[in-house]
C-alpha cells in the first residue's frame, strides 16, 4: 500500500479522475460497501466532485446525515494532498450546514488550499446544489506527516 500511495503524488491532468486513497477508504474506496465511492477530479489548483448521497447515509428522513456530509468533505480534502505532494491528516474540520443536503440530489463539491504555513495546510470547501446555490461550506487544518504516521504502532 505504501508504494501505491507514493505513486499518487504525481502530476494529474485537469478533469481526469484521481485515484482513490485506497480500495477500502470510507470516502472513496470502490471496494467499501458502506462507503461513498466519491469520484474526484483535479480542477485548476483544486479538486471537484459530483456526488449524490443515498439511503445508506440518511439522517432525518430524506436528508443526508451531517456526519456523512462531513465524511465526504474530509475525504475530498484528502485529494488535495495529491496536488500538494505530501501526506497530511486532518487536525481540524469545520462544516457549516446552511441548508439540508438531500438524499438523491446531485451536489457539486469543491475544495482548495487557502494557504500553507509550515506543516499546516489551511483548506476550504463548498457544496452546491443543482441550481448552484451553496448549501454548505467547510474549513480544515491538515498537518503534513511522514509515511511513518500510517505505519507506526499505537495503543
Ligand atoms: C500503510 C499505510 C500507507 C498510507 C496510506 C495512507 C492512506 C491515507 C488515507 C487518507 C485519507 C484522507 C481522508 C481524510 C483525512 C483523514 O481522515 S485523516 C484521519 C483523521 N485525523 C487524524 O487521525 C489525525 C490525528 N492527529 C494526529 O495524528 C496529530 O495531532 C497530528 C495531526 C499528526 C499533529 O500532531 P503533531 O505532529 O504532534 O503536531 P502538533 O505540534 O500538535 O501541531 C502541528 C502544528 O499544527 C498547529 N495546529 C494544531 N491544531 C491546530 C488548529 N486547530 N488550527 C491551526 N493550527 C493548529 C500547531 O500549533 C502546530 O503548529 P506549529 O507549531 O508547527 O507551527
Amino acid at each position: 500500500m505504501l508504494a501505491t500511495w507514493a505513486e499518487k503524488f504525481r502530476p494529474h491532468r485537469e478533469g481526469v479522475d484521481l485515484p482513490p486513497h485506497h480500495e477500502q477508504c470510507l470516502g472513496c474506496g470502490p471496494d467499501n460497501p458502506h462507503g461513498h465511492h466519491l469520484q474526484v477530479r483535479r480542477h485548476g489548483d483544486g479538486v471537484v466532485a459530483d456526488h449524490t448521497f443515498d439511503n445508506r447515509h440518511v439522517g432525518a428522513p430524506g436528508i443526508a446525515h451531517g456526519g456523512a456530509v462531513a465524511t465526504v468533505i474530509d475525504d475530498l480534502y484528502g485529494f488535495l494532498l495529491y496536488l500538494v505532494g505530501t501526506p497530511a491528516v486532518t487536525r481540524q474540520l469545520t462544516v457549516e450546514y446552511r441548508t439540508p443536503v438531500m438524499i438523491g440530489v446531485p451536489y457539486r463539491l469543491q475544495a482548495q488550499v487557502q494557504r500553507h504555513e509550515g506543516r499546516k495546510l489551511f483548506l476550504v470547501a463548498s457544496i452546491a446544489g443543482p441550481d448552484g446555490s451553496v448549501v454548505g461550506t467547510s474549513t480544515a487544518v491538515f498537518v503534513a506527516v511522514g509515511i511513518d504516521h500510517f505505519t507506526r504502532e499505537r495503543q
